[in-house]
């Protein structure tokens, strides 16, 4: 697999590097922005001086609040409640006002590609230290702003991969022999045996765009099925098998029989395929997106259908998708020829699914109780502006502790620190919290111990 986690075009947060702040907890019970969590003794610093490192002991879990929508899997649900936390489930996305309201209170939220975290709905969460996006995609939340506010984001980078690859061999091939048209003929009563224009997909050219965890993967199937492979993306990438990796879009688009889009959804990517791109691609060619669906201009893949340029398409994400199962969803793309639509199933398999949910749920879990998975006698940890100076800033207030460890990471403007403290008394912990909050580079600082 080649390493593409760190794009340059889009960050990718995993369930164990939270893409936006470091390691803050969730405020403590009854507090907007709680200094302080003890697993022991919540919302206060409490009076027993802290001498020796000691075992981190679970805080009152029942107090922390989690907000799961979209059907998140069960096993993610099972593992929170597991651990004592008041979890809420929603089989659907919610809308911006409801949103608003639920958020408000809850320390976590596990979201899916539908619900959308806007600046205006973070800006409601008074205590929301982490969100769990339990899919790949995480362009469904404004993870600057999250990160303006110390909130840590978290996805799943690799757990639906190989669904959406799958998918799309079975595209490939429904697309070569007209299935989608056939199969709903048949439905009809319309008994219709045709060969024209139908063929095999061996020795045919797949074009991925985007050679990352789903297109590299898709490159060893489509392969092995006996295609050829071109990718085209924006960083260079190690080839698998025989793929090879052309130097523009253009490139790819004039030379595949079948283009199929692996790309996140970023401003560069935002319309990525549209009239131009569709005229470039050779007469009867296929377009495959399961990636987003602003990355393709609908009325211009529709028009290239209508007027047989493109000999299919099949189109697993729309700009607008429904909120939930049952609601009405409409796209020029209904009626053309050889088209399949499908509703974002690209990365729902029950496999898929669960490992999603165990993967996030275990996330949150480390998250909420260590910040990582160290123990020590205190933490701190720092989220602050990204300007010189902070480091030594922290460091002349530590430097009559003893700091066992110290870590610290940046992400544009915002950078965060993690520092482990031991032997320190309540009051010092108090003065360490008053200080490191004081600074004027502050963003979030709690301590946990
Ligand atoms: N349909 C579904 O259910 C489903 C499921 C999973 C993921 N997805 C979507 O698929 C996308 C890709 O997933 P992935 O796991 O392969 O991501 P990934 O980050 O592993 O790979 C994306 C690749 O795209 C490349 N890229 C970025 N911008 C580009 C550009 N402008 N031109 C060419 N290449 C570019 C990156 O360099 C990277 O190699 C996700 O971001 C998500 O939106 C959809
Ligand atoms: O499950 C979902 O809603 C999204 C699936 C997919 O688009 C992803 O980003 O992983």
């Amino acid at each position: 697999m080649p390493s593409t986690n760190s794009t340059p075009v889009q960050s990718i947060a995993t369930a164990t590097n939270p893409i936006t702040a470091g390691p803050a907890l969730i405020p403590a019970e009854g507090s907007t922005a709680a200094p302080i969590m003890t697993r022991e003794r919540q919302g206060s610093v409490g009076s027993a001086a802290t001498k020796k490192a000691k075992v981190l002991k679970p805080f009152n879990t029942a107090n922390i609040k989690i907000l799961l929508l979209e059907n998140v899997n069960e096993t993610a649900v099972s593992a929170l409640r597991d651990q004592g936390y008041q979890v809420e489930t929603y089989a659907k996305a919610l809308g911006e006002d409801d949103l608003i309201d639920k958020i408000k209170d809850v320390h976590c939220i596990g979201i899916r590609s539908k619900t959308k975290l806007t600046k205006k709905v973070l800006d409601a969460a008074e205590k929301l230290g982490v969100i769990g996006c339990f899919c790949i995609g995480t362009n469904q939340v404004d993870l600057e702003h999250a990160a303006s506010k110390g909130i840590a984001v978290f996805n799943s980078p690799f757990s639906n991969s190989r669904s959406v690859a799958e998918l799309v061999i079975a595209e490939i091939v429904l697309l070569s022999r007209q299935l989608g048209d056939r199969n709903k003929e048949m439905h009809q009563g319309i008994w219709s045996k045709v060969s024209a224009n139908c063929y095999e997909i061996r020795g045919k050219t797949l074009g991925i765009v985007g050679y990352g965890h789903i297109g590299s993967q898709l490159s060893v199937l489509a392969e092995s099925m006996g295609m050829r492979v071109l990718f085209y993306d924006v960083v260079p990438l190690m080839p698998l098998g025989t793929s090879k990796q052309v130097h523009s879009l253009s490139d790819l688009l004039t030379e595949a029989d079948f283009v199929t889009l692996h790309v996140p959804e970023t401003e560069d990517t935002k319309n990525m395929i549209g009239e131009l791109e569709l005229n470039q691609m050779k007469q009867g060619s296929f377009l495959i997106n399961a990636s987003r669906g602003t990355i393709v201009q609908i009325p211009a893949l529709a028009k290239a259908l209508r007027s047989g340029h493109l000999g299919g398409a099949a189109v697993d994400v729309f700009p607008k998708e429904p909120a939930a199962n049952g609601k009405f969803f409409e796209s020029e793309l209904i009626g053309c020829p050889n088209t399949l639509l499908t509703p974002h199933i690209g990365g729902s398999t029950e496999e898929a699914q669960s490992m999603i949910g165990v993967e996030v749920s275990q996330a949150f879990i480390k998250f909420i109780y260590n910040g990582t998975s160290i123990e020590t006698s205190i933490r701190l940890c720092y989220t602050h502006a990204n300007v010189p100076g902070v480091l030594l800033r922290i460091t002349n207030i530590l430097a009559d502790h003893n700091v066992d460890k110290q870590f610290s990471d940046s992400k544009g403007k915002i950078a965060y620190l993690m520092a482990d403290i031991s032997d320190v008394t309540a009051e010092q912990i108090q003065d360490i919290y008053r200080r490191v909050s004081e600074t004027p580079t502050n963003i979030v600082t709690r301590v946990l111990y």
